[in-house]
């Protein structure tokens, strides 16, 4: 990859992003393959809205989820990944083509269905004690552009947005879990449903 891109602050401005934490791929998937897909996952991922503890409450993820992966994957967390779906053709196809181009073993892909501009994800970033330091994070984007936003966890004032376009590879690696949070937020304009597949290699904790 390598090649250099242009991140959009909120200023308008652009401003390159160091790419040892991110590389952008615009059309990975081409039209067809991205199009077909879309339409298969919304229809037959056995999405989920989930629970999340906040403040002492339960509230549900503003998002639909649905996991995949090895059983070794339901392993390592056992509590957040169930129900866990056997990968399709369609998926174990993506996995391998990502794991040659990423140079990892994922072993499971969370999906994400943004049904509308009212859905989002928080400021996070992707815990590390399950996949290790320096994670890297295969994110595939599906149907509507959503802005993904990333910010320093040192100094907020740090920040860059990017629009991840249908059938567009994020990704993520490096510092960018440790150092650095994520999030796609609302939107108050109308926009379509948006699904984003994150590749992952999950390991079990390492205790010292
Ligand atoms: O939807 C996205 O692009 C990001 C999703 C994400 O950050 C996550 O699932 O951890
Ligand atoms: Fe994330």
């Amino acid at each position: 990859m390598g090649q250099q891109l242009s991140f959009f602050c909120d200023s308008g401005q652009s401003s390159a992003l160091p790419d040892e934490l991110l590389e952008y791929r615009p059309g990975f998937l081409t039209g067809p393959v991205a199009d077909d897909l879309f339409t298969l996952l919304h229809e037959t991922a056995p999405w989920q809205q989930r629970l999340v503890r906040m403040y002492e409450k339960d509230v549900q993820t503003p998002r639909l989820t649905a996991w995949f992966g090895d059983e070794e994957a339901l392993e390592v967390v056992e509590k957040t990944i169930r129900p866990l779906a056997r990968w399709t053709p369609e998926l174990e196809a993506l996995r391998r083509q990502l794991a040659v181009l990423a140079g990892v073993a994922f072993n499971s892909v969370l999906l994400n269905l943004y049904r509308d501009g009212q859905d989002s994800v928080a400021w996070h970033s992707d815990k590390e004690t399950i996949m290790g330091s320096h994670p890297v994070i295969a994110s595939v984007s599906l149907g509507q552009v959503r802005t993904f936003d990333i910010r320093r966890k040192a100094d907020h004032a740090d920040k860059y947005a990017v629009r991840l376009e249908h059938g567009s590879l994020l990704l993520m690696k490096g510092k960018l879990q440790q150092d650095w949070e994520h999030r796609v937020a609302k939107s108050t304009q109308q926009m379509g449903p948006r699904i984003n597949l994150t590749f992952r290699k999950v390991v079990k904790p390492r205790h010292n």
